[in-house]
């Protein structure tokens, strides 16, 4: 099986190198293109075998699977250049999450399924979310849920909830990182503490939580009032913390959900001419 990747850009090259990393694809299976073909030509020379393509077609001619992972407002000329050479039995595959299922079906005759990443894939760990088209038929969801196994959990999700389903798992991964960020920069701020240090720690604790979490039994509630005695050091924290960021998750949700409307509508405009339902 060929698997191809339209877009070698930080998403396509972080999919590619963990596939081929992992051991679930060989680098002779991968063919790449990129508008610029520079970034392709350079992973090909880091994996020998992986075929850097001179063009979009050419990955769509050769491959059995085709991921395609450039920006939202790109999908729509990708794919026009792409379609004269994709046939029925082939899977196309959209990693952004804007690009809804029926603009997918309408513009490509094969199967198709959106499957939105996450940066925490390069550590082979984290979610891939997976929306399936009608097309795609039992035997392809499973084969394709056994390549993105050795990277990520595959969890397959409901296409009206890829927006919050993302926000969790591939936007996640910058939203935490902020808070980390921002709890080093107090740390510095307060108590003067080396900034290298505060990092390591921090990280140290980030991964810890994320155990207790997965391994330990706990929820983040259960969590929260295990170490958080009454009266205390933490409890005087998390007190402020629900005083000033009360309204602060909804909004970012919020702001994230706006702009993914906006993306659609525009995205609705290049495929239909029109915003449709
Ligand atoms: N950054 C993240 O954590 C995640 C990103 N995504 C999605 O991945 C997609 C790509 O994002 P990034 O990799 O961050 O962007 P990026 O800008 O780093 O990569 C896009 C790549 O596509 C190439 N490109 C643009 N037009 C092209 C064309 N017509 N033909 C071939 N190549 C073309 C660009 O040269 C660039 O290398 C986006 O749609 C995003 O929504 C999905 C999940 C997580
Ligand atoms: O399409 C998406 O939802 C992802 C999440 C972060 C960027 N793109």
């Amino acid at each position: 099986m060929k698997v191809g990747f339209i877009g070698t850009g930080s998403m396509g090259t972080v999919l590619i190198e963990s596939f081929i990393r992992s051991g679930a694809i060989r680098p002779s299976a991968v063919v790449a293109a990129n508008r610029s073909h520079e970034k392709a030509v350079r992973l090909a020379a880091r994996y020998p075998g992986l075929t850097a393509a001179g063009s979009n077609g050419e990955v769509a001619a050769a491959c059995d699977l085709v991921f395609l992972c450039v920006r939202p407002l790109s999908f729509k000329s990708v794919i026009d250049e792409i379609k004269p050479y994709i046939t029925a039995d082939q899977i196309v595959i959209s990693i952004t999450s804007p690009v809804l299922l029926k603009h997918l079906e309408s513009a490509l005759p094969c199967k198709v399924a959106k499957v939105i990443p996450s940066i925490t894939n390069e550590v082979q760990s984290g979610a891939a979310l997976c929306i399936y088209g009608e097309r795609m038929n039992g035997e392809d969801r499973t084969s394709l849920e056994r390549l993105l196994s050795p990277i990520s959990k595959p969890i397959r999700v409901a296409e009206s909830y890829t927006r919050v389903t993302s926000d969790i798992s591939s936007c996640g991964p910058a939203f935490l990182a902020y808070f980390v960020q921002k709890l080093i920069d107090a740390a510095v701020q307060v108590a003067g503490m080396p900034r290298e240090e505060a990092t390591r720690l921090a990280s140290e604790t980030l991964l810890g939580t994320g155990k207790l979490l997965n391994e330990g039994g706990y929820t983040p509630e259960s969590l929260r009032q295990r170490v958080a005695v009454p009266g205390g050091i933490i409890e005087a924290g998390l007190e402020l913390m629900e005083r000033e960021l009360e309204t602060t998750f909804v909004r970012l949700l919020q702001a994230t959900h706006a702009k993914y409307d906006e993306d659609v509508e525009k995205i609705d405009q290049l495929f239909f001419g029109s915003i449709i339902d």
